[in-house]
């Protein structure tokens, strides 16, 4: 690989007025306006990496702080050194001296390591002229397994384990890879039922979705049990006994409260609650899982769970039933690659969080990846899809069937339109000069 040199980083604050529509609104985030901290790496090549964090909207200057924060520990760096020792970079930017101790590893410098780190891959997918998911099919997984960090998981999944589950999986991969390639990776719709959205805009939402094919949906509950209640007598009444319902309750429980209200939804078959309590709450998120066993009821979470060392503790506990890894919510593909094998050694299927802004186009190029390298599974297993925002990036999702097409374009996805960028930057863009001058603010 030649010598491409980081040799600049720009972060701009983007964000989209959802909230007006109550688009992605649920039981805790009422009001999420589609943010991302959107980071580009320049280099003394003709490429640039593109990568971005996730947020809804008011504070998302702060992640943009600390990305610059960040930006001193990737400039001036080769791409060629970083990617010879994957693990050792990802060291310098989770362990800094002083910046750690404003994690470690958790928050908002996590969320801006995330956005560095996504940029890195993106541009190490460029050099290499592959979509993200097939530079990772592609590595030896001795290599793959030098990107990983593995203090603080070794005690549940050591080097040797990782490596025998990829060499176990190298049977297969072609067929499996062929068959992405050909149907795509299964996916479900959150876009139907907002919190936010009427009962009338449901119906019509849930019935177009079922039209184009799909047949696995999630609902918003959490708020109100009465609402909760006849929401989703409504999806399944109009979707059938079949197909697949999933309820998020968005963290809105104590750990009983989420036992009882999700027991009184139990009627409508929910295959999963996801989110039921504190994302932190472990041995609660057990509890409950215990709680609803009986019921057929599973457990999912993992959109803010902060890194590799709480998912090893959920899955130690037994306190999800499915995995929700997020592409921006901990250290980029280098800690998802830990979480990714980490529930495969515990049998539990992964199911990505998606959706807001980026997140379908990132996460997609990980669960490829988790299926045709990994897993070798899609028995329970499907990626969110939510359908906002696409128009915005450069090479945006492709769902044909329900299910996610892969990308094909070299990179990571993330790469927005540069008029995009401008037209919605916060404060300053013509979107937000104008929303902002009819708050009178
Ligand atoms: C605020 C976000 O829209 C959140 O509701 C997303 C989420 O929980 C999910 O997609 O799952
Ligand atoms: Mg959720």
């Amino acid at each position: 690989m030649s010598k491409i040199k980081i040799t600049g980083l720009t972060v701009s604050d983007v964000r989209f007025p959802t909230s007006q529509e109550h688009h992605g609104s649920d039981a805790m985030h009422t009001d999420p306006d589609y943010s991302a901290a959107y980071v580009v790496l320049e280099t003394d090549a003709a490429l640039k990496g593109y990568g971005l964090t996730f947020t809804v909207g008011r504070g998302t200057e702060i992640v943009v702080c600390a990305v610059e924060a960040l930006s001193g520990l990737v400039i001036g760096k080769t791409l060629e050194e970083i990617v010879n020792d994957f693990r050792g970079f990802y060291r310098i930017l989770t362990s800094d001296g002083q910046m750690r101790w404003i994690g470690p590893e958790k928050g908002v410098i996590h969320l801006a390591t995330a956005a560095v780190l996504n940029a890195v891959w993106d541009l190490w997918a460029r050099a290499e002229g592959k979509p993200l998911w097939k530079l990772l099919v592609d590595m030896d997984p001795d290599l793959l397994i030098k990107c990983i960090d593995f203090r603080y998981i070794s005690d549940a999944l050591t080097e040797r384990e990782a490596l025998d589950i990829l060499m176990k999986a190298r049977e297969g991969k072609q067929q499996r890879e062929e068959q992405m390639l050909k149907d795509g990776y299964p996916a479900y719709t959150t876009s139907c039922a907002w919190l936010g959205y009427s009962d009338q805009q449901l119906t019509q939402l849930c019935s177009t979705a079922l039209a184009e094919g799909w047949t696995r949906f999630k609902v918003k509950v959490g708020a109100d049990l009465e609402d909760d209640i006849r929401r989703c007598r409504l999806i399944r009444q109009m979707i059938g006994p079949d197909k697949t319902l999933m309820i998020d309750a968005n963290q809105r429980w104590d750990v009983s409260e989420a036992v009882a209200w999700v027991t009184k939804l139990a009627e409508f078959r929910p295959l999963w609650i996801e989110e039921p309590t504190s994302p932190d709450d472990i041995l609660g998120h057990a509890t409950i899982s215990k709680a609803l066993a009986p019921l057929d009821i599973g457990v999912a979470t993992g959109e803010q769970c902060h890194n590799r060392v709480m998912f090893k503790q959920f899955l130690q506990a037994s306190a999800l039933q499915f995995v929700q890894i997020d592409s921006c919510r901990v250290g980029s593909v280098n800690e998802n690659l830990a979480i990714l094998l980490m529930a495969c050694k515990f049998n539990v299927p992964v199911c990505p969080h998606a959706g807001g802004v980026g997140l379908c186009e990132l996460v997609q190029h990980l669960i490829l990846f988790d299926y045709i390298s990994v897993s070798g599974s899609l028995q329970n297993r499907m990626c969110e899809y939510v359908d906002h925002l696409h128009e915005h990036f450069r090479s945006p999702t492709v769902i044909r069937q329900a299910c996610y097409i892969p990308p094909k374009d070299p990179g990571f996805s993330c790469e927005m339109l540069e008029e995009s960028v401008q037209k919605y930057q916060f404060p300053n863009g013509e979107v937000w000069k104008t929303t902002l001058l009819q708050k009178g603010q």
